[in-house]
């Protein structure tokens, strides 16, 4: 079943959600003026992002830390592609927090020449897979699917929003030396996110105190994350997000895949993924307990 075109907007061989984005628009961002300074959270969708853009603003906003300040994170970090709210992001001050999910042929020429910097987060695809499912019945935005096979074989085909997973990934991955980047998995930041938010100080040049970089793991939690509004999207109105239909933040961890995905399904997505993954430069961690 191909998703049809009241959900999906096909550009330039890329899928967008339809109601989000215009052509136009999409055109504007290869020339997209960029500052050094400017930040750019690059993710495939459901791999962590407002995961990370919630540690980004806690790194760089002290009023986000010490919560005197209420900004939601999609104002704090908007989407380059998807600018809902209208921000004015000529006369932003930096630096400039962007979102993206668009592939790297995409992306605004000026990155692909090293200027500003880009952090880009990817999960394991079965994980991905799944959470997309489960948000596109939350998302009043995207087609809601019941059957899940209906859905693994869009993800397999490319036919969800960004693409295919695989080409992604392998966009990002293999433009590294024309970027500034930084790639992080999502499983490392669930294993060890202490370690994760010091690697982005670092990466950021963002000097935080012991008690600063505690502060930040703790507000980013999943049990933090889940109560505080700025940075769980239950602010978001009723005509984007239905939230009798479940959470944004859902279950937030490594695995959860094996409760949805049947033997057979598994053994489906590795016949069509297994090959590539493996050629990536990229160990996956497919398990709570597996290794890093
Ligand atoms: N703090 C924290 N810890 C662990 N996991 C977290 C956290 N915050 C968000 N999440 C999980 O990230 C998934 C949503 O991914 P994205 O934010 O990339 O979605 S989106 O692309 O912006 O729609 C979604 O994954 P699933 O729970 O598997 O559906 C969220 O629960």
């Amino acid at each position: 079943m191909e998703p049809t075109d009241k959900y999906l907007l096909k550009h330039k061989g890329c899928y967008f959600v339809q109601e989000a984005i215009t052509p136009e628009y999409i055109d504007s961002l290869e020339d997209f003026e960029i500052r050094d300074s400017d930040i750019f959270l690059v993710t495939f969708p459901k791999s962590g992002t407002i995961w990370t853009q919630n540690i980004l603003s806690l790194i760089l906003h002290e009023g986000h830390r010490n919560g005197t300040e209420n900004m939601d994170l999609l104002d704090r970090v908007p989407w380059l592609e998807y600018n809902v709210r209208n921000v004015d992001y000529v006369n932003r001050p930096s630096p400039r927090l962007f979102a993206t999910h668009l592939p790297y042929y995409l992306a605004p020429k000026a990155l692909k020449i090293k200027r500003g910097k880009v952090i880009y987060v990817m999960r394991n695809p079965k994980d991905v897979l799944v959470s997309y499912y489960h948000f596109s019945k939350v998302s009043v935005k995207l087609e809601e699917v019941e059957d899940f096979e209906i859905i693994m074989e869009r993800f397999l085909a490319g036919k969800v929003v960004a693409n295919s997973w695989l080409d992604h990934i392998e966009g990002w991955s293999t433009q590294r030396d024309n970027l500034n980047i930084l790639f992080l998995m999502y499983e490392e930041m669930k294993k060890d996110l202490k370690g994760s938010v010091i690697k982005i100080c670092n990466f950021l040049g963002k000097r935080l105190t012991e008690e600063e970089i505690d502060d930040v793991v703790d507000k980013a939690s999943f049990g933090k994350m889940s109560v505080d509004r700025r940075a769980n999207y239950t602010t978001m109105p009723s005509d984007l997000l239905d939230f009798s239909k479940g959470r944004f933040l859902r279950k937030g961890t490594i695995g959860d895949w094996k409760n949805t995905m049947t033997v057979a399904q598994n053994e489906r997505f590795d016949s069509v993924f297994k090959k590539r993954i493996e050629k990536l430069p990229i160990k996956f961690c497919w398990d709570i307990n597996d290794e890093l």
